[in-house]
């Protein structure tokens, strides 16, 4: 069987402008994943309240970040797998879970290249209902619609394997080199809290508090807290941190219900507050920089930490298309080419 894959991001507007973010964001919004509630009362909240307001300040905080070649996430995304594919024989796709370079479009490239097994690579490090799971559910529902006869496997969250966490470390470390900092917050995309409930196959184990995640269970398969305190965990251990120079944290929350804690914002400003001077911060949750890297941590956290009395605020870059992730993602696919294993 001819063998392909397809690398899946989030996805951008097509342009900054209000209209183009609009759009967006109604797709990425009315997912029921991501909103998470019944269909006319996600109807009455994306199109009655969040669509009249935030697309402007979204497309402002957009233009801020915008690249000449367009969004950054998707260039980034695009410069990944033209690195990737010089470094495998399978043909190598792209498309994102919203906006549109669609899954189908994607899927329909590799068949049109005569593949008829696709490695569906969702470009998350951790499992989360609102990124790895809908890309999942949706790549199934047109593989059944429109391409009965293709096999599709999906990659499933890697926020633990050795090699991923060395790769990780090894950049934290070249881009800290030299810099003095004294606090590193890993600060991860939020979500609400019931989805952790949802995604809890024991249907018991989460406890949002904090209680559950350290104690081995079967439901950290999809638990998504879970899999970041371990990355922080993972790489505070290789790079033998000390257990009160870091911390963990997430940002980017969206309405009035509880989301994960501690909050990114409000942590950057206790810090500021107690008198840390320089600090540095790393979001792993993301592969590529984008939005909420660039426009919320880099410019918006660091704001907040000047504000309160903070100096230096140094923003890691994710692993974007740094040579070492590149290949360790061939060698993934190399090995699943030729074993079918992902490892
Ligand atoms: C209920 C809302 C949201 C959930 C749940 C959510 C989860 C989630 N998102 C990412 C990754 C990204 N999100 C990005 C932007 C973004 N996210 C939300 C809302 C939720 N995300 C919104 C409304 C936006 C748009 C911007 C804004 O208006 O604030 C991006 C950036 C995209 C870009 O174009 O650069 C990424 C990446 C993860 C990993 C995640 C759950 C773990
Ligand atoms: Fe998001
Ligand atoms: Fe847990």
């Amino acid at each position: 069987m001819k063998k392909g894959i397809l690398l899946v991001n989030l996805g951008s507007p097509d342009s900054p402008s209000p209209k183009d973010v609009k759009k967006y964001l109604g797709e990425f919004l009315m997912d029921e994943r991501v909103i998470d509630i019944p269909l006319l009362a996600r109807t009455a909240l994306v199109k009655g309240i969040i669509l009249k307001t935030r697309p402007k300040a979204s497309a402002a905080a957009y233009k801020k970040i915008w690249w000449e070649e367009g969004s950054p996430l998707i260039v980034i995304s695009e410069r990944v797998q033209k690195k990737l594919q010089k470094l495998v024989d399978v043909p190598v796709a792209l498309a994102m879970r919203y906006g549109s370079m669609t899954i189908k479009k994607g899927l329909q490239e590799l068949v049109d290249q005569g593949v008829e097994e696709v490695l569906l690579f969702p470009l998350y490090p951790q499992f989360a209902m609102a990124t790895t799971e809908t890309i999942t559910v949706l790549a199934e529902e047109l593989r059944q619609e429109h391409f009965p006869n293709l096999k599709i496997e999906s990659v499933p969250a890697f926020y633990n394997k050795p090699d991923y966490i060395e790769v990780l470390s090894e950049s934290i470390k070249k881009h800290l080199e030299g810099k003095d900092y004294e606090h590193l917050l890993f600060s991860y995309h939020g979500v609400p809290e019931r989805h952790i409930r949802k995604s809890d196959v024991t249907k018991s184990h989460c406890k949002i508090d904090g209680s559950c995640c350290k104690t081995p269970s079967k439901a950290h398969e999809f638990c998504y807290r879970h899999q970041c305190l371990e990355v922080t965990r993972l790489v505070a251990e290789r790079l033998q941190l000390k257990s009160d120079s870091y911390s963990t944290s997430f940002q980017s929350r969206l309405g009035f219900d509880p989301w994960l804690l501690p909050y990114t914002d409000r942590t950057i400003e206790r810090l500021g507050k107690s008198g840390v001077k320089n600090m540095a911060i790393v979001t792993p949750a993301f592969v590529s920089d984008c939005l909420e890297t660039l426009e919320e941590i880099a410019m918006e956290g660091q704001e907040i930490f000047h504000e309160m009395g903070g100096k230096d605020f140094t923003t890691v870059p994710c692993l974007n298309d740094d040579d070492e992730w590149v290949a360790l993602l061939a060698k993934w696919i190399k090995n699943w080419e030729s074993t079918n294993v992902i490892a």
